[in-house]
């Protein structure tokens, strides 16, 4: 049963619960909250809050360095300003009670993220928007899960968020007007340029990018060019800003790994998403990427 919403959800967004506080949860609550809103973010354990804690005080300390180059003063008021609209917490069905808009960036898992969205949207206030920021899974499979479509959409952000500028909004048939408005302004309010998509596999940016990393892989293991000369070649080449390798460490092998499983598992028969060897292995050995210390290349742990 579908519950609608009074029409509260035209109120502009002014709190915000992010679930996951990795990569994307801590990118998407640092320009939340540095725009204003009040932000709460939940992950699985405390370590894991403070970790991301940490690691959106580092990303402010590279704003502010440019937005207040010789003034260390006015670079500690901003970063404990932004902070100040910060809390982080373990518990997603608390943090959800008082949020305008939930945006879940939790692990590239339909199972997982559907259960999640089931057991919050019995806790979020009628008037609550959903969203994910999912790189691959179908909106509406997430969407699913909860009674509330028509207040359901797809807000799919850019690694590293801070600095990239664009935010994909998504509708399902089901989302209303007002909610697509609110989403969009969200994208607006935090900085970003928006761009519509329908809700189809891979939206545009990963539409596009998934079937090029992944070709960049099987080009690797026919043993025709090395990562390094892969990537070397697609910067000074096409003028990419990383190359397929680096930035498929940047992403995570296994965010990535997710994507490609899932879309072959929809498309059996599309080449493009056939399976990779290299990235199964590599994930099996819990090289994940920059995150984990070692993906493609090895860099240095933190
Ligand atoms: C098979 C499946 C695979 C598909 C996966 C799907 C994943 C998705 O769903 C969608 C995605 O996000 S795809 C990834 C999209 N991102 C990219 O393509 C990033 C490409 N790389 C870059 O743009 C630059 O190398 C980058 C900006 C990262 C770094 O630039 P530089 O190399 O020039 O390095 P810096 O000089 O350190 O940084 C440039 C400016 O950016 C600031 N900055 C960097 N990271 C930051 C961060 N985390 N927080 C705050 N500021 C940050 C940095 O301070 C510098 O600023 P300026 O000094 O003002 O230029
Ligand atoms: N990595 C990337 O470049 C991009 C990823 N995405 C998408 O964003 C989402 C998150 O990706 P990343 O931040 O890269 O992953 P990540 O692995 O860095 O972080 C995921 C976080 O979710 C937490 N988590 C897992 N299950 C949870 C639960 N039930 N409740 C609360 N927290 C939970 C994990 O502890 C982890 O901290 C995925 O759907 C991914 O496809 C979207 C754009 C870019």
């Amino acid at each position: 049963m579908i519950v609608r919403a009074m029409s509260s959800s035209t109120q502009p967004i002014k709190t915000v619960a992010i679930i996951g506080s990795g990569l994307m949860g801590s990118g998407i609550a640092q320009v939340a909250a540095a725009s204003g809103h009040k932000v709460t973010v939940v992950d699985q354990s405390q370590e894991i809050v403070d970790k991301a804690s940490a690691s959106i005080q580092k990303s402010l300390g590279r704003v502010v360095k440019k937005k207040f180059p010789d003034d260390s003063k006015a670079q500690q008021t901003y970063i404990a300003d932004v902070m100040s609209h910060l809390s982080l917490q373990t518990d997603a069905v608390d943090a959800v009670k008082s949020a305008d808009l939930v945006i879940e960036a939790i692990v590239e898992n339909l199972d997982v993220k559907k259960s999640l969205f089931s057991s919050l949207d019995k806790a979020a206030p009628p008037h609550t928007i959903f969203a994910s920021n999912t790189s691959s899974i179908p909106i509406k499979d997430i969407a699913s899960s909860t009674t509330r479509l028509d207040r359901f959409g797809g807000l799919h952000f850019f690694n590293p968020v801070p600095v990239m500028k664009l935010v994909e909004v998504i509708r399902i048939p089901e989302t209303s007007d007002e909610t697509y408005s609110a989403l969009e302004a969200f994208g607006k309010a935090v900085g970003k340029t928006t761009v519509q998509c329908k809700d189809t596999p891979g939206f545009i940016v990963n539409r596009l990018l998934v079937p090029y990393m992944m070709e960049a892989v099987r080009l690797v293991e026919r043993g025709e060019a090395t990562p390094r000369d892969v990537d070397i070649a697609m910067k000074l080449g096409a003028g990419y800003p990383m190359g397929p390798f680096e930035l498929s460490d940047y992403v995570g092998l296994d965010t990535m790994k997710f994507i490609i499983d899932g879309w072959m598992e929809r498309e059996p028969n599309n080449p493009l998403f056939s399976k990779s060897e290299l990235l199964n292995k590599l994930v099996a050995e819990g090289k994940l990427g920059v995150k984990s210390g070692e993906g493609f290349y090895p860099y240095n742990k933190k």
